[in-house]
């Protein structure tokens, strides 16, 4: 008879299967401080310029081989610990049919901004079979990633009605406001419809094999907490919410947020991104000790010298280690001119010292090892 290698009393004293760092931060029982980043994927990198030689932005999305190349590009190039998929918060609305562009420099553009009650028609429910690409792409990318977990993503619905109601990107959002003050119904069906596509497309990508989501309300930021809580908070609540049934992280992030972090947290977050403008210590606190967070170093002090650099990269990390979790981030997206050689350095610190930083600070403040 085989002697077994181990007995079941050995077995249950053996650690358990390694969890990939971002999933451990995510639930607070972190050792080490993972790192990826908001716009890694496409944007800077000149192996992603000569893949999309040609190709519109909303072409490339629906060709899985490619969106599975981009991908990975940054995971091979910086060793990140988590990939983001290649897509759009744009897509899952131009697979329902609205007549849209991504228009290179300037963002998404909309043939037809919807205003009124007609223009909801625009918006039928989202199929998994309008995305079947993405279906596949994310097939293709997690048996290529390994232990590597892919973030899935979609667009808050805010965010996606600012784009629809204003035409195009915006400053100061008014036409989204003045929908969302004068009609408050048909901003709730509007956002209602946005939600349930959000949320389908996020469940397509978590099916297909995602091990976590990020729900982007990159412009929130413009609202005040109580306009942010009574036409905002509901509807990305319905997104985060069925979620929830899969059962994956939840990071939740917009920027200019921090008088909304608390909100974001409550609408349903595992994980709250938070920008440059608060130390995470104090977003932390704001946010509540049940979240972990993400962020935060400013993108544009990549541009400064490597000694500028790593010493913001360090207080990013002893602030960090004040929250449960804490999964290092940009406190917006990768910028295009960014120097992918400043990211590597960055990627290279935080692996190097980022768990010995937290520990420090943890045990300095008699916090425990984790949560
Ligand atoms: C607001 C928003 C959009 N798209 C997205 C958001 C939320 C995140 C954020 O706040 O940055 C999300 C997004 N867009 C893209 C990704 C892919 C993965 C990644 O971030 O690395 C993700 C996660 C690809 C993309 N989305 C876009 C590009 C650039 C495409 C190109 O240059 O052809 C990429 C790689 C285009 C896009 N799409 C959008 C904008 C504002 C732009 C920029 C336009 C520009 O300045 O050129 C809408």
């Amino acid at each position: 008879m085989p002697v077994p290698s181990t007995t079941p009393q050995q077995q249950a004293e053996s650690p358990p299967p390694t969890e990939p760092a971002l999933l451990a931060a995510c639930r607070h029982r972190q050792t080490e401080v993972p790192v990826w980043f908001m716009r890694q994927a496409g944007r800077s990198l000149p192996e992603y310029r000569k893949v999309r030689e040609g190709i519109p932005m909303l072409v490339s999305c629906t060709r899985p081989e490619l969106v599975a190349e981009i991908t990975l590009q940054p995971v091979r190039r910086y060793g990140v610990d988590a990939a983001i998929f290649y897509s759009d918060i744009m897509v899952p609305l131009k697979a329902v049919g609205v007549d849209l562009d991504i228009v290179s420099g300037t963002g998404p553009v909309i043939a037809a901004p919807i205003r009124d009650a007609a223009g909801l028609d625009q918006l039928r429910a989202l199929e998994p079979d309008d995305v079947d690409f993405v279906t596949e792409a994310v097939r293709i990318l997690v048996g290529e990633l390994g232990d590597t977990p892919l973030i899935g993503f979609a667009g808050a619905p805010f965010t996606l009605a600012s784009y629809l109601v204003e035409g195009g990107p915006s400053k100061d959002y008014a036409r989204t406001k003045a929908l969302m003050l004068g009609d408050e119904r048909l901003w709730g069906e509007l956002c209602s419809r946005l939600a349930a596509i959000s949320a389908e497309f996020l469940a397509v990508q978590v099916r297909a094999g995602a091990s976590a989501v990020q729900l982007f309300d990159s412009w929130a930021g413009a609202l005040s907490a109580d306009d942010y809580r009574r036409f905002v908070l509901p509807y990305s609540r319905q997104v985060l919410s069925r979620i929830a049934e899969l059962g994956v992280p939840r990071i939740h992030f917009g920027v200019g947020t921090s008088e909304l972090l608390g909100l974001m947290g409550a609408a349903g977050a595992d994980v709250v991104g938070v920008d440059w403008r608060l130390p995470l210590a104090e977003a932390s606190r704001r946010i509540g000790r049940g979240y972990a967070v993400q962020g935060n170093l400013d993108p544009a002090v990549l541009a400064a010298p490597w000694p500028v650099v790593a010493e913001r990269t360090r207080q990013v990390l002893r602030s960090g280690a004040e929250a449960p979790g804490h999964i290092f981030n940009l406190g917006h997206g990768v910028g295009p001119q960014s120097d992918p050689e400043m990211l590597a350095r960055v990627v290279d610190l935080v692996h190097a010292e980022g768990a010995e930083i937290r520990a420090e600070v943890r045990e300095q403040l008699g916090l425990g090892a984790s949560s």
